[in-house]
């Protein structure tokens, strides 16, 4: 049980990436025992990613790849020092620097990024660290990382969100989009994507979007108290996020933002909350669970098989009406599960998992996102006429916001970008490398763990001045930033073949509602200032008292 304990704590110590956690990680050792060969690359199911079409432009990817140097013949011919040569804490045998992490003012797990940076400060911009017996090499130079992207291979693996992978794998249920690896992954992507990407399959949905968002408001209006404040306003985003990723994926309104949630909303909604809450505490902690099962593990195995339940009632309700309806009114636009349900290459049960898959990676993101907009705009009054001003032109009788008045409010997509390099929700990325790579003039061997330090670069005032100011101006076309730099927004959204399938997604239903939030109140922050913390992703580490000021 003594070799568990660093083992283990190791493994979450390094989840950076919060979707993500350890496991059957590296195919790096199958893909050795294959040969090299050249895939061609359809652009399609390598999903958009302008970082990294910024950076070079993919005509062909090798993977899997047989290294062609060892590392030593590597290191000797081309002076590139070897990977053992990679500065670092230098940590003791087997526990690595993991009692760093528990040391009174030490490092914490849950200020993560805040370690990154402070290891990268003395590091420099490519070290490594074993905490326990995982190494990490993380990455604070965007052109470095660049490297990273340019290997991203057809089949990017990335660690898996350990309880999530652990109970379906304990349940016999398809590991879904997030957890899976390789072919399998790929299979699950490729029946995805379509709906999720594709622009035009996204903007269809600008319209269902906007009721929830108008629903939003009114909720909005009448939970503001005496003081114009709204209690655990966290919550109340929760339940917009929800209701809106609901709408598309179920194609029926669950009803979160009822005046009385109905019970299967109000239920579905707890249940959530409690799982994601669970989910931190079992991923940030040893996993005993795996030993026996604790009153955690027992408590998070009933969420999550209500979870599931839920998401097979609607998969079920939805496919019998499918068998009724008349096939000439049955291809409904834009619908998701109708989707999900047709393509021959998903079982019910990997329809059911990947429906369940999305809600949960979309709800605690776009929501606690949107919390630190709303946060950002309160304490920076400026900003939020700015945008305010920019709304009132475009949109001056409140009219919906459409895709085509979303491309004339440059200003509302700044601050969604500012927001998320002051307060990058998901910190640092997650890959494992396919094949050797140079980095920073270090040879880091195939399979080895690599992560892009985030934080660590939105907030380097040699790339991006005044990191400490929220500033949307710096994101517009007109600003003097360089493209390059303007780029490193992307990776919010991961990289490549794997990056965020929800992306187009969260992006128009979160200009949507922070549009329609500004058009209606003005908002005013009279507290103590709020601190990043971890919680899965990174939220405020206290509840966010905003007054929300009707406006005429
Ligand atoms: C603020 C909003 C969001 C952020 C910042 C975000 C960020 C990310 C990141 C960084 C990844 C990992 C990508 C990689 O490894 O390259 C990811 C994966 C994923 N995201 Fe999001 N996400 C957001 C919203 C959403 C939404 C709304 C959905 C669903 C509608 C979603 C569904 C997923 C799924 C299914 C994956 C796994 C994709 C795969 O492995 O193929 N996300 N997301």
């Amino acid at each position: 049980m003594s070799s568990l304990i660093p083992k283990t704590f190791a493994k979450i110590a390094v989840t950076a990436l919060p979707e993500i956690a350890t496991k059957r990680v590296v195919s790096t050792s199958v893909a050795h025992k294959q040969s090299a060969r050249v895939i061609e690359v359809d652009p399609l199911t390598l999903g958009t990613c302008p970082f990294r079409s910024t950076f070079e432009k993919v005509e062909s990817i090798v993977n899997p790849i047989e290294p062609k140097v060892e590392p030593q013949e590597l290191t000797k011919e081309t002076g590139i020092k070897s990977f053992e040569h990679v500065p670092g804490p230098k940590g003791l045998p087997i526990l690595g620097s993991l009692l760093d992490y528990f040391k009174k003012d030490g490092l914490r797990f849950d200020k993560m990024f805040e370690a990154f940076k402070v290891r990268s400060i003395e590091f420099g911009p490519v070290y490594k660290e074993s905490i326990g017996p995982i190494d990490t090499v993380v990455i604070s130079d965007p052109a470095e990382y660049a490297k990273v992207i340019r290997a991203d291979g057809k089949f990017p693996n990335r660690k898996e969100m350990e309880p999530m992978a652990f109970y379906r794998e304990q349940k016999g249920i398809g590991l879904g989009l997030v957890n899976s690896q390789g072919e399998e992954w790929h299979r699950q992507r490729s029946a995805v994507i379509k709906k999720m990407l594709m622009l035009n399959e996204v903007q269809d949905f600008s319209q269902p979007m906007n009721v929830v968002a108008n629903d939003f408001i009114t909720h909005l209006s009448s939970s503001r108290d005496a003081s114009g404040e709204i209690q655990q306003l966290d919550k109340q985003i929760f339940k917009w996020a929800m209701e809106s990723i609901g709408t598309f994926l179920f194609e029926e309104r669950i009803g979160c933002l009822n005046e009385k949630p109905t019970e299967l909303a109000q239920e579905f909604i707890d249940t959530l909350q409690k799982y994601f809450r669970l989910m931190q505490q079992l991923m940030y902690n040893l996993p005993m669970y795996k030993v026996f099962r604790t009153k955690k593990w027992q408590e998070f195995e009933k969420l999550s098989d209500r979870i599931m339940e839920v998401g097979r009632e609607f998969v079920d309700k939805k496919i019998e009406k499918l068998q009724n309806a008349d096939p000439s009114t049955s291809q409904e636009k834009g619908a998701f599960l109708t989707h999900l349900i047709s393509q021959k290459s998903l079982s019910t049960s990997d329809v059911t998992s990947n429906a369940v898959d999305l809600l949960s990676a979309a709800v605690e993101t776009t929501s606690n996102a949107s919390l630190w907009c709303l946060y950002n705009l309160a304490t920076n009054p400026e900003a939020q006429q700015t945008m305010f001003n920019e709304i009132n032109t475009v949109l001056p009788n409140k009219e919906d916001v459409t895709p085509q008045a979303l491309s004339k409010l440059p200003y509302v997509k700044a601050v969604l970008k500012e927001t998320f390099r002051k307060y990058p929700i998901t910190y640092a990325t997650s890959r494992f490398l396919p094949e050797n790579l140079e980095v920073g003039g270090y040879n880091i061997p195939a399979g080895t763990h690599v992560q892009a330090n985030l934080y660590g670069m939105y907030s380097d005032a040699k790339i991006f001045p005044e990191p400490e100011k929220f500033k949307p101006e710096r994101w517009l076309r007109e600003s003097k930033m360089d493209s390059q730099t303007k780029s490193l927004s992307n990776l919010i959204w991961g990289h490549g073949a794997r990056m965020c399938i929800g992306r187009r997604f969260a992006e128009q239903e979160m200009h949507i509602m922070l549009t329609k939030i500004i058009q209606n109140f003005k908002l005013e922050y009279h507290h103590e200032p709020v601190e990043p913390t971890l919680n899965t992703v990174m939220t405020p580490d206290r509840p966010v008292q905003i007054k929300f000021v009707p406006r005429s």
